[in-house]
């Protein structure tokens, strides 16, 4: 098959969709690559390292679109890149659609196949392409918090370790999963007095058992949320219902009995958000502060740590775009249920529930197309 990786070009993204070892992987089965120029400049994938392993290199990003039956990417694309698809392309990346009716518009429209890593599933229903990224996006979430509560940043000047004789900063995880386990581990790395919200007793009880109860997890209601929410100098936005807009669980009301200077990190804003306040920012913008309460909303959070992100993508995704590239879309999903979660549009038709349910849009299955 003929695969193009076009260069990201959201704001400071600086994720590549391939490194040069999957590249190689791929063009020694006999598969035909086409790489931008410059794709992974940043993080030290040269042009040299793609044509090494095996790619011929594109001057422009419509060259690519141009060659390629299939396209890799990491973010959705944007409105400068939807022009370039065709009905006979395969699209694989994030697309977060629920949050995104132009794109979806644009995608329906064009025909194509569009497969978002963030609903293929496994057999113990979790999201493989999304876990790697949700690590990563985890992890930072705490950082970014500590950097937003410091005053320079209009935070409210908290040390989320406290100091000996110093209370630690307070810390409320709105989610159990992938992204608030990951930031569970480093709050309470750095000392903070953490709590976790789930609305799975099941998911409660393995993070009691994982954290060896040094973790307080409560299940999340509207009441426990708002009591937290109120009380705490971080609270990290990390819920997911797969597919679907984010459910909001902090009002806009809320910020108005929060302390000033608290910090909201809603790393759900990608599904729409889960703070009825968040808008999406980016890197080079990535805070705004409503009613006193800081709040950093990057829908791209690992494109800032760029390398590993590139790294751990690529372990997840390249078995998928081995399969596809061997099997072609088709014979793919018809195999494998688990794969077919990620079709969400196919020649013009939705296939994913919780994007149709975000639009009121008609909803279509596989057999039917
Ligand atoms: N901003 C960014 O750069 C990034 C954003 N993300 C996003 O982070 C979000 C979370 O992803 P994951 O942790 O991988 O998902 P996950 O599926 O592993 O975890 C979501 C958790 O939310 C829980 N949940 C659902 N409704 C809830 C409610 N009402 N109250 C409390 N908990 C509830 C679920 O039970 C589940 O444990 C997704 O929207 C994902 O796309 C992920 C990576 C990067
Ligand atoms: C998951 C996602 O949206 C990201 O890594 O940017
Ligand atoms: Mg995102």
């Amino acid at each position: 098959m003929r695969i193009g990786i076009p260069k990201e070009i959201k704001v400071h993204e600086y994720r590549v969709g391939l490194t040069p070892a999957g590249v190689k992987l791929l063009s020694q089965q006999g598969h035909v690559l086409f790489v931008e120029t410059n794709a992974g400049a940043k993080i030290g994938f040269s042009d040299q390292h793609y044509q090494q392993a095996g790619a011929t290199l594109c001057d422009s990003a419509v060259e690519v679109w141009n060659q390629a039956e299939m396209i890799i990417k990491v973010k959705e694309p944007q409105a400068s890149e939807t022009p370039y698809l065709r009905a006979d392309h395969i699209l694989f990346a994030y697309l977060h659609l629920a949050a995104n009716k132009p794109l979806t518009d644009a995608l329906l429209t064009s025909g194509c196949i569009a497969i978002a890593y963030e609903t293929i599933t496994d057999h113990h229903h979790r999201l493989p392409l999304l876990a790697p990224m949700s690590e990563v996006a985890g992890r930072m979430s705490v950082q970014a918090g500590a950097h937003c509560l410091e005053i320079a940043q209009q935070g409210r000047g908290i040390l989320l370790g406290g100091v000996p004789g110093v209370a630690p900063g307070k810390v409320a995880i709105l989610g159990g999963g992938v992204v608030g386990t990951n930031a569970a581990m480093m709050a309470l790395g750095l000392g903070a007095d953490t709590t976790i919200f789930d609305n799975s007793p099941d998911r409660l009880r393995e993070l009691d058992t994982l954290f060896h109860g040094r973790l307080r997890t409560l299940y999340s209601t509207p009441d426990s949320i708002y009591e937290a929410v109120i009380h705490s100098d971080l609270v990290i936005g990390a819920v997911l219902i797969p597919g679907a807009a984010a459910p909001k669980l902090v009002k806009r009301d809320h910020l108005n009995h929060m302390q000033k200077g608290s910090v909201l990190v809603d790393v759900a804003i990608d599904q729409g958000g889960c703070f009825e306040s968040s808008h999406a920012t980016t890197h080079a913008d990535p805070t705004f502060t409503q009613a006193g309460v800081v709040h950093y909303c990057v829908a791209n959070m690992p494109g800032a740590v760029a390398h590993t992100s590139t790294m751990a993508l690529t372990n997840a995704t390249l078995p998928y775009i081995i399969k596809l590239a061997n099997n072609g879309w088709e014979s793919t999903v018809k195999q494998d249920d688990n794969f077919a979660k990620g079709l969400n549009i196919a020649q013009g038709k939705l296939l994913c529930e919780g994007v149709a349910a975000a639009f009121d849009l008609p909803l279509h299955t596989i057999t039917e197309r």
